[in-house]
């Protein structure tokens, strides 16, 4: 099939890096064109601060970067969007109106009934509710959101559980990487040496996106925390189960998930989403983070505590699995779906 065409608006930030690197040698999505900021308007985007770990794919550093401008789009088949929230809020809802298929890391409209929050392999069947969000209002276009990266990153792992053991009671604890607040998020001098144990808005997208997900009151508790780590959110998980289990049986039913993406072969999708370790000191951020090209979770200290009550600490890359890979993993399924505009 020819490719399609993909635009990244917020192009120039760390998620916007992402889209970028990853839509570089994408088999179905081409990388035409990038808008940002006036500030960055207009130049090439080879002169932006790229701060990824692998080299600007060299076709994106010659594109020009646009204005972001509703008025002005390009023909595109898809819009990636990592624009901050509030002109999200402003930008999304106006290119599904004009047409545009919007898949989105932006935190505004999540919770919204008709608006599906994908984890590919947790929610696939949501992908639906782009027909009724459609119809109800009178889009031509549509938007996916992906979720929370930390919500992204509990979730995976909890869906096995889920579906096998029924979860009664989750508590997660939260260590987050600074790349999670974006290039200029948290100040070396706040981080270096030291742990900050709040993030503005964290713990409430964890509770509220998990209960969408999962379609249940949930009683769920977080703390979130930022460490002193670049990529690689790590999340301290308790549950309690409604069937009592064995360690073995866990590290079973986590280490057999796959789901729909596996199924349809989605290039993105990598061959196992949840990777259970044995190793006593993992997982590990800089060890871990970039298995299945940075779309597996990682789980390890797989414990029982007491009957019904299941620990484990799971690792996820924030702005692959959390941010850029999900979107594009979520836009694949849709490609896939028939539900395309
Ligand atoms: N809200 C998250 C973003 C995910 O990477 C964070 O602050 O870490």
């Amino acid at each position: 099939m020819d490719k399609l065409r993909a635009y990244v608006v917020g192009a120039t930030g760390l998620v916007g890096q992402r889209y970028v690197q990853l839509l570089a040698d994408h088999p179905w999505f081409e990388l035409v064109g990038v808008a940002a900021s006036e500030r960055s308007a207009g130049r090439r985007y080879g002169e932006i601060n790229w701060v990824l770990e692998t080299p600007m794919p060299s076709k994106a550093a010659e594109l020009k970067i646009d204005k972001l401008d509703v008025d002005s789009l390009p023909k595109v088949d898809v819009i990636f969007s990592a624009l901050p929230s509030e002109v999200a809020a402003r930008v999304e809802p106006e290119m599904a109106r004009r047409g545009y298929v919007v898949v989105s890391n932006s935190s505004n409209m999540r919770l919204e009934p008709d608006v599906p929050l994908l984890i590919p392999e947790v929610n696939p069947d949501d992908l639906s509710l782009v027909k009724e969000q459609r119809a109800r209002r009178g889009w031509s276009g549509l938007i996916i959101k992906k979720p929370n990266c930390s919500t992204t990153i509990l979730d995976l792992p909890l869906k096995p559980v889920l579906d096998e053991l029924g979860v009664s009671k989750i508590h997660v604890v939260t260590m987050q990487a600074v790349t999670g607040a974006g290039y200029a998020g948290v100040p070396s001098v706040a981080i270096l040496d030291n742990l900050i144990p709040y993030i503005k808005g964290e713990e409430e997208k964890i509770v509220n996106e998990t209960r969408k997900i999962f379609k249940a009151d949930l009683e769920i508790y977080a703390t979130t925390t930022r460490v002193p780590v670049l990529d690689g959110h790590t999340e301290a998980i308790y549950v309690d189960t409604v069937k009592d289990f064995d360690v073995e049986a866990v590290v079973e039913l986590m280490a057999r998930f796959r789901s729909v993406p596996q199924e349809l072969g989605l290039p993105t999708a990598p061959p196992q989403p949840v990777i259970p370790t044995r190793a006593i000191d993992r997982p590990q951020p800089r060890l871990d983070r970039m298995a299945g090209r940075g779309m597996s979770v990682v789980v390890g200290r797989i414990r029982k505590l007491a009957p019904r009550k299941l620990a484990f600490v799971a690792l996820g890359h924030n702005t692959i699995r959390g941010a850029a890979g999900n979107a594009i993993l979520a836009a694949e399924l849709l490609v896939k779906s028939g539900l395309w505009a």
